[in-house]
This record gives structure tokens, sequence and C-alpha cells, in this order.
């Protein structure tokens, strides 16, 4: 028992060791093939592995954000990355025994070399950022590998909006440059950037300059929610669709938006899960239209952050609306199914040809599913032109179902008035039904909520965690890291026996020699 309790995590050590060695023989072998012939210098961070650089230097942009520049070990090197990527920063915060890992996107020339710039915004008791502000030149930082995000190819759209909130311009920013420095890229771009206030228009001049130096093809708003100066040159207020509807001029064909903010921003654009009518299809682009660089994932629960544009009022739709019909017979198909299950169990039990009995059924109920679902939809379309209120649609579900239920019944031999009787209380209760369930969740919107599994696995009472993707991923990497400083102590360990080796050889070779 103790043997193996003492090999196994020998043999983890060993194999995390001979893990690194073949991924660093790997690593070294990849990049030797590809550059033995070129004199050019590796790329920082094509492959595998980790990259430590050196900062370089510091520079305060404002209250809370900072640029740093690091160096590459060769001054002739580049980094390697593709338009658009960031970088994973491996930082140690204080009174964190677990380094934390966040992506960063480089906002200097990505082909620039011996250097890279970052941007960092310092958030209040952020873990990484707080650790980034409190790095010195001279301070080293590693870095594991890249990340890509969405992968630019010259001339593919004719005009790209780009929508940044606040610190989300660094990706932005990230696109502007690897695009407008490209001669034969064409792309036109147009730049909307919401901050709270003047102070936070982060990069300004080098947005300025660009749009100096590409009339034709670079133009930006700043818009700003909380003026700090009286007579504050910029446009006041968030990004929101009035501006946005000026902004378009030009038609949404074989046009773009990039957009990157905080969660509220992002939400009010491209609408949630629960609202999906976001501001952007309400001007006439479709989903596949914009793209969200997901800046802050992990503030799922976050609903409002200063300086980003505010959820605005909904509009009609620009999606195309539903076909009556068809949701009508995806309707009729489930409560057919449903009758056919119910059909065949009762004729198991009440008749001798349950099978008969159960497609008999089966049409019933798809007949009064459909008609159902097709009254109901076209009274509220046509009546109340889709805006009736909780109580008008159990009304209308209630006459629906009574009508279409009642005529069915009759067609297929029943008796009229239980069947309208029956269906008319089905559509009632089924529909304020749904009307409690869907207020609840409105108001448990942007409370808690965890789906239930989840919220299982949180309890108390069970001993388990519910992990995310994104938590099983930090917990992996942090294991790599672990393993990675236990062989660095190992690698120090070896070398202080090293040198006692040969500081007690060297006393040994040298005693005879007194003597
Ligand atoms: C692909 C990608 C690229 C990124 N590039 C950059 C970049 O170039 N520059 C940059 O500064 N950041 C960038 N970020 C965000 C960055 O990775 C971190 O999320 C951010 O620095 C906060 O990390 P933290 O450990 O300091 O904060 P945490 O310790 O995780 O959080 C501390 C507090 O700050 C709040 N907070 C954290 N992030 C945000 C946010 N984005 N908006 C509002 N509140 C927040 C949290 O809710 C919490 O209350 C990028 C993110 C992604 C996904």
């Amino acid at each position: 028992m103790t043997i193996i309790q003492r090999t196994i995590p020998k043999a983890i050590k060993v194999a995390g060791v001979a893990g690194f060695a073949g991924l660093g023989i790997y690593c070294t072998k990849q990049f030797s093939t590809a550059f033995a012939e070129s004199n050019e210098p590796k790329p920082v961070f094509s492959g595998l592995g980790f990259t430590t650089l050196r900062l370089q230097s510091t520079k305060t942009v404002n209250h809370n954000t900072k640029r740093l520049v690091f160096e590459y070990p060769n001054e002739s090197a580049r980094s390697g990355l593709t338009l658009t990527s960031a970088l994973l920063a491996i930082t140690h915060p204080e009174g964190s025994w677990l380094p934390t890992i966040r992506p960063y996107t480089p906002i200097s020339d990505l082909d620039e070399p011996g250097r890279i710039e970052l941007m960092v915004k310092k958030y209040p008791d952020g873990k990484a950022s707080g650790y980034l502000h409190s790095l010195k030149p001279g301070d080293s930082l590693r870095f594991a590998t890249s990340l890509k995000g969405y992968q630019w190819k010259q001339n593919e759209f004719s005009h790209a909006y780009l929508l940044a909130g606040g610190a989300g311009i660094t990706p932005i920013y990230q696109l502007i440059k690897g695009i407008l420095k490209n001669p034969q890229d064409r792309t036109k771009l147009t730049l909307v950037f919401g901050v709270n206030s003047e102070e936070d228009l982060l990069l300004k001049e080098e947005l300025d300059r660009y749009a100096t130096e590409f009339p034709d093809r670079f133009n930006y708003i700043y818009t700003v929610s909380r003026p700090k100066e009286e007579n504050s040159p910029y446009r006041t207020g968030y990004i929101d669709e009035e501006l946005l509807r000026s902004t378009f001029k030009e038609s949404t064909q074989n046009t773009k938006v990039f957009i990157c903010g905080p969660p509220a921003m992002e939400d009010s654009l491209v609408g949630t899960r629960r609202s999906p009518e976001g501001i952007l299809s309400r001007l006439g682009f479709s989903k596949d239209q914009s793209l969200v660089y997901r800046y802050a994932s992990d503030l799922k629960s976050q609903t409002t952050v200063p300086g980003t544009a505010k959820m605005s009022g909904q509009t009609k739709s620009l999606y195309p609306e539903p076909n009556v019909l068809t949701s009508s017979l995806k309707v009729g198909a489930v409560t057919g199914s449903a009758g056919l299950i119910y059909g065949g169990i009762s004729g198991v039990i009440r008749s001798p040809h349950p099978v008969i009995h159960s497609i008999s059924c089966g049409i019933h109920w798809f007949a009064c599913g459909a008609s159902f679902w097709w009254l109901r939809s076209n009274i509220l379309k046509l009546h109340y032109e889709d805006k009736a209120t909780p109580k008008q649609r159990a009304y209308v579900s209630a006459l629906s179902g009574g009508v279409a239920g009642g005529a069915v019944t009759r067609l297929m031999g029943g008796r009229l008035v239980p069947g309208l009787v029956v269906f008319s209380l089905l559509g009632y209760v089924g529909q304020s039904s749904y009307n409690a369930i869907d207020t609840w969740q409105m108001e448990n919107a942007n409370t808690t909520s965890k789906p239930f599994l989840q919220r299982m696995a949180d309890s108390k009472w069970i001993p388990l965690k519910s992990l995310s993707d994104d938590d099983y991923r930090g917990i992996l990497n942090e294991k790599v890291l672990s393993i990675e400083a236990e062989i660095a102590l190992i690698d120090d360990k070896i070398g202080e026996l090293e040198k006692l080796k040969t500081s007690g050889l060297e006393s040994g070779n040298s005693d005879p020699a007194a003597k």
C-alpha cells in the first residue's frame, strides 16, 4: 500500500517531466526545421509552449489603463501572430497560490520586430490586470500559447463597422491597424467608440492619425456617456439605435459588424437568448453579419457596465417572421404524437382495436393542436398586431382552443359542447401557466439564472462541484503550471546537487595536493 502511495506521485512527476521534455523537444524540432533554411529568427509565439518576455517599458494612459511593451529575446524576431490574435498571460497575483491566466490583445503591429505592446485596463480587485499594472520595467512575464480570434481575409467585405466600448477597443484597434497597413486591402472601416468620459478615449491619437492618413477608408465617431468637459467636442450618450441608424448610411450588403465591449453593450446590439432582437437586427443586419469579441465572457451575470450601450426599447423585428402554417404544423405534430401515445395506451386498455384507436386519437389531437395554433397565431397577429398583453393572450388561447377543439371533436363524430368547453379551458389554463412561468423567469433573469442541475451541484448538501468548460480548462492549465513549477524546483535541486558534487570533488582533489 505504502509503495503504491509513494510510487504514484513519483510516476506522475516522471510522466510530467517526460511530457514536458517531449513537448520541449517537439517544439524545438518544429522551430528548427521551419527556420533552419532562412536566417530569420523563429516567430516568438509560434508552436506550443510558454514564452517568457522581459518588460521593456510601461506608460500610464489614464486613471486605470497602462501600456506595456515587452521585448523579444531576439530584436529582429517577429510575433508570428495572425490578424486577429490575443496572448494568454500567466500572472501571479499577490496572495494567490495559483497563477491566473487571462487573454490580452496586442496593439502593436503584429509584424513588428523585437517587441510587442499590450494595453491593460485595471479592474477593481482585478487579479491579472492588477498584477500586470504592478510590473516594473525589467520584470518578466510568461505567456502561454496565443489565442486566434476572427481570422481576417483581405477584401472579404466592402465595409466593416467596428463598435467598441471602453477597453474593448484593443481587438478592434488590432483589426484597424492590420487592415489599414495592408495596401492590398480596400475594406472601408467605420469605428463607433463609446466611453465613459473623454479620458477613456484610449488610442485616440493613433485613431486620429489613421483618419487623417486614410480619409477615404477610415472614419470614426466617439460618443461619451458622462463627459467631464463642459463643452465636450464629442457626441454625448451611449452607442444607441439612433446613433447607429445615422452611422450605417450604406446598404448592409457585404458588410460585417465587429463588436467588442462590456456584456450590456453586446447584449443591446446583438440581443440575448431571452430577447434575441438587438439593435443590429432592427437596422437590417442578419445574425451572421455581426461578430462579437467576447472580451468579458466570464461576466455572464453582469447586466450594467458603465460606459456602454444601453438596452434600448424593442421595435419591430427585421428577421423573417416565423411562418404561421409551418409553426401550426409543428404544434400539430407534437400534439399528434402525444395523441398517438395516449391513444395507444388507452386503446390497449379499452379497445379491441388499439392501433386504430391510437391512430384516430393521433389524428384528433393533431387536428386540434394545429388548428388551435393557427387560429391563435392569426388572431394575435391580425387583431392585436403581436402586441397582446398576457391576459389577452390567455383569452385568445381560450377562444382558439374552444373553437378548434369543438369543431374538430364534432367533425370526428364527438359532441360539440363538451369539446368546446374542455379545449377552451385547456387553452386558457395552458396560456395562463405559460404567462406565470414567463413572468417568474423575467423577474429572476437578473438574479440567479443557473440551470437546475447546476443549482443542485452548487448545493451544500451535494458533495460535488459543477465545472464549466472554462473552469475545467483553467484547472488543467493550473495543473500544467504547477507541474512546471515542480520541474523548476527539481531543476534547482539538481543544480544544487551538481554544485555540491563539483565542490566535493574539488575539495577531494585539492586535499591530497594540500597534504
Ligand atoms: C480575447 C480577449 C482579449 C482581451 N484583451 C484585453 C486587452 O487587450 N486589454 C485588457 O485590459 N483586457 C483584455 N481582455 C480582458 C482580460 O482578459 C481580463 O478579463 C481583464 O483584464 C480582467 O481580468 P482580472 O483578472 O484583472 O479580473 P478578475 O479578477 O477576473 O475580475 C475582477 C473584477 O473585475 C470585473 N471585470 C473583469 N473583467 C471585466 C470586464 N472586461 N469588464 C467589466 N468588468 C470586468 C469582474 O467582474 C470582477 O468584479 C481580453 C479578454 C479576452 C477574452
